[in-house]
């Protein structure tokens, strides 16, 4: 089954739709402006959403110290970096803090697919490019991946059947379920809907 991450989901609303729809994992963005939570609000959120959902952080060139307290305090169960970190911050956060990170890599090119698969991370996410931007890359790319990977950039329920059809680890989507701006309930609907008539079949 394709694991599904809700990412950007930041009122109190946003907890009850995924307690109720129940994704794989939640992600909280501390990058940013736009979907951007502070430390105090996503523990708040962290606290109203079900504890059997993980909880991933995403980062851009973060402080280590801040990720380190927002793992021990239990406010994120994974860490996504989403900032072009370099190996040397991969390996050095690794030995800081024992939950999976998944490093981002934006795909232009097939040397983008080469640098994501040699990711020291846990787990690697194809986006377009910065991170919620809502647009997609050419995916024809991710077809050399033979390493597991979760597909990110502009998914939507118009496209997530061609999505799943590349058998990605986990599909990500953020912007696709939103509308001026903030989640919205029907759009997760029908997503996880799509999600779960795929894997049915
Ligand atoms: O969402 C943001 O504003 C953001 C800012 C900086 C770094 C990452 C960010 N988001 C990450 C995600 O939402 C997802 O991992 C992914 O990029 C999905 O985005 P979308 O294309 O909007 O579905």
């Amino acid at each position: 089954m394709t694991k599904v991450k809700l990412c950007g989901l930041r009122r109190p609303c946003d907890m009850a739709w995924a307690n109720e729809f129940r994704p794989d994992y939640a992600g909280f963005v501390f990058a940013g402006k736009k979907r951007r939570v502070s430390p105090e609000e996503a523990l708040r959120l962290r606290l109203l959403l079900d504890p059997r959902i993980p909880a991933i952080g995403v980062f851009q060139n973060e402080d280590p110290e801040l990720i380190s307290r927002l793992v021990a305090t239990g406010v994120i169960q994974a860490v996504q970096l989403h900032g072009g970190e370099t190996d040397a911050y991969v390996t050095a956060l690794k030995r800081r803090v024992h939950v999976p990170l998944i490093q981002a890599v934006a795909i232009a090119s097939a040397a983008d697919v080469q640098r994501a698969a040699a990711s020291r991370a846990d787990y690697i996410l194809l986006d377009h490019g910065t991170g919620g931007s809502g647009q997609t890359f050419d995916w024809h790319l991710a077809k050399q991946l033979t390493r597991p990977y979760f597909l990110a950039g502009g998914l939507n329920c118009q496209n997530i059947k061609a999505a799943l059809a590349l058998q990605p680890f986990a599909v990500d989507v953020s912007s696709g379920i939103e509308t001026d701006g903030v989640k919205d309930y029907e759009k997760i609907r029908a997503f996880m809907q799509y999600i779960h008539e795929e894997d049915m079949l």
